[in-house]
């Protein structure tokens, strides 16, 4: 698994004042859409492309397009939805497939409640996003899913990962590694650990709850 840790100040600043509890709601939006787009710019660096010769004023000139299948990216809600148009600004062509996944506050597992992928996912390219990379379990889960569906090259962006989940997915997805199926996670940040609520210390709290107000 390739883990890419962006380090660039743009990134750092709007980070910072995500995480700042006193961030409201439309402030929290706007930033994450930001930083999507400037992790994106990581994200879609091995995108499959195919030459193409286009003709400019002047002469023929050798150039690249993006390959078929289009990319897909999957925004895992209901944090990750504040994501997508970030992402789909960098990728206008790709196509968008929805898992909605939710993660028991008890046992910290995660469960899918929807999910609008294509059924067949052979030789697609898959951008998952999910703000929150905690234990792992959600982002492990949804990797699986698009695996089985037969995706072969995945990469999932977050804001925020903690070493615990990065150690468990290296763990749990080193059997598709090897079967030829990359895994990477780009993301902005790692932080110092989880808490014994499994959120990411020091963290920006309940993501999906920053984003869209707390779910009942
Ligand atoms: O790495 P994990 O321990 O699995 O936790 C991460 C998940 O938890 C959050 O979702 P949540 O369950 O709060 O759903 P929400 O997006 O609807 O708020 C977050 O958006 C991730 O999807
Ligand atoms: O810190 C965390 C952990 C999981 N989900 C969140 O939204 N935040
Ligand atoms: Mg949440």
């Amino acid at each position: 698994m390739r883990i890419h840790v962006a380090d660039h100040p743009l990134i750092a600043h709007k980070l910072t004042v995500l995480r700042d509890a006193g961030t409201d709601s439309p402030t929290f939006r706007l930033l994450t859409d930001e930083l999507v787009t400037l992790l994106a710019y990581e994200a879609t660096r091995h995108v499959r492309t195919e030459p193409v010769t286009v003709t400019t004023p002047v002469a023929e000139a050798e150039g690249i397009k993006l390959a078929a299948p289009k990319p897909l990216v999957v925004p895992i809600l209901r944090a990750g939805l504040g994501m997508l148009e970030g992402m789909v600004r960098l990728l206008p062509t790709a196509e968008v497939g929805f898992l909605g996944m939710v993660r028991d506050e008890n046992t910290l597992k995660a469960s899918t409640y929807a999910q609008r992928i294509p059924e067949d996912l052979s030789g697609r390219q898959c951008y998952v996003l999910d703000p929150m990379l905690a234990t792992g379990g959600t982002l492990a889960d949804s990797v699986r899913f698009l695996v089985e569906r037969g995706a072969d090259h995945i990469t999932a962006v977050c804001l925020l990962a903690a070493p615990e989940g990065l150690r468990f997915l290296e763990r749990e997805l080193a059997e598709l590694e090897s079967e030829g199926v990359p895994v990477t996670i780009v993301t902005a940040a790692v932080d110092d650990h989880l808490n014994e609520h499994g959120f990411i210390v020091p963290g920006l709290g309940d993501a999906g709850d920053r984003l869209y107000g707390i779910a009942g």
